[in-house]
């Protein structure tokens, strides 16, 4: 996606080799017009696989969630990291180690939103080592429900996650590939 790239070349800063900050327009301070068109892209590489349920993780998960959802049509879950009074009902858990916070913690999503004829969308911000994706697969297969694919704003490719999660033959739609970071500079893949 031109656009995404285009951001990220002049408001993105290479902080190491592996972490890039995009917290001017996707994840701390959000860009609505760009996130929107982020849902638009989501929406048009995924409108002919039947989705009805999104899932994403809070909390830079949320935004282009939601607008890929307004998009299709359908309810955006976010599965939750801490625990809430709230959160009464039977649940779906998977645990989770954090790229930014480097934390492990326990990701829920209540039961009753997902069902067996779910047919789900995960969108995340970032692909890295692909463990906040794996724990939203594990839930949605606990839940018994299909996922269609994976939705990701910003993938690094030089990160094992993309490879790991593809042999499990599950569909990766990256809007922007990252080949390296090296030399403080951003290099895509495409
Ligand atoms: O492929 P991975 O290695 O799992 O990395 C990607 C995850 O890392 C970030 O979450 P994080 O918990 O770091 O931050 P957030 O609270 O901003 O979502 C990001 O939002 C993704 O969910
Ligand atoms: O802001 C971020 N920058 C990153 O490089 C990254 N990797 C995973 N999650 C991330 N979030």
């Amino acid at each position: 996606m031109e656009l995404l790239k285009q951001k990220i070349r002049s408001e993105g800063i290479v902080l190491s080799e592996r972490v890039l900050k995009v917290d001017a327009f996707l994840n701390h301070q959000i860009d609505p017009r760009l996130m929107q068109q982020i849902g638009q892209e989501f929406a048009r590489r995924f409108r002919d696989a039947g989705v009805t349920k999104i899932v994403t993780l809070e909390a830079s998960g949320i935004a282009p969630a939601v607008m890929t959802g307004l998009e299709l049509g359908v309810p955006v879950i976010f599965a939750r990291k801490h625990q809430s009074l709230t959160m009464t009902d039977n649940l779906l858990t998977a645990s989770v180690y954090s790229f930014t916070k480097q934390v492990e913690s326990t990701i829920a999503i209540a039961a009753n939103h997902l069902s067996a004829t779910d047919r789900v969308l995960v969108i995340d911000d970032f692909l890295a080592n692909g463990k906040a994706a794996k724990g939203l697969l594990s839930i949605i297969v606990q839940a018994g429900a299909t996922v269609v694919g994976l939705g990701i704003v910003i993938e690094k490719s030089f990160q094992s996650g993309r490879r790991e999660l593809e042999e499990t033959g599950l569909r990766i739609e990256s809007l922007a590939r990252i080949a390296s970071l090296e030399n403080g500079q951003v290099q895509f893949l495409e």
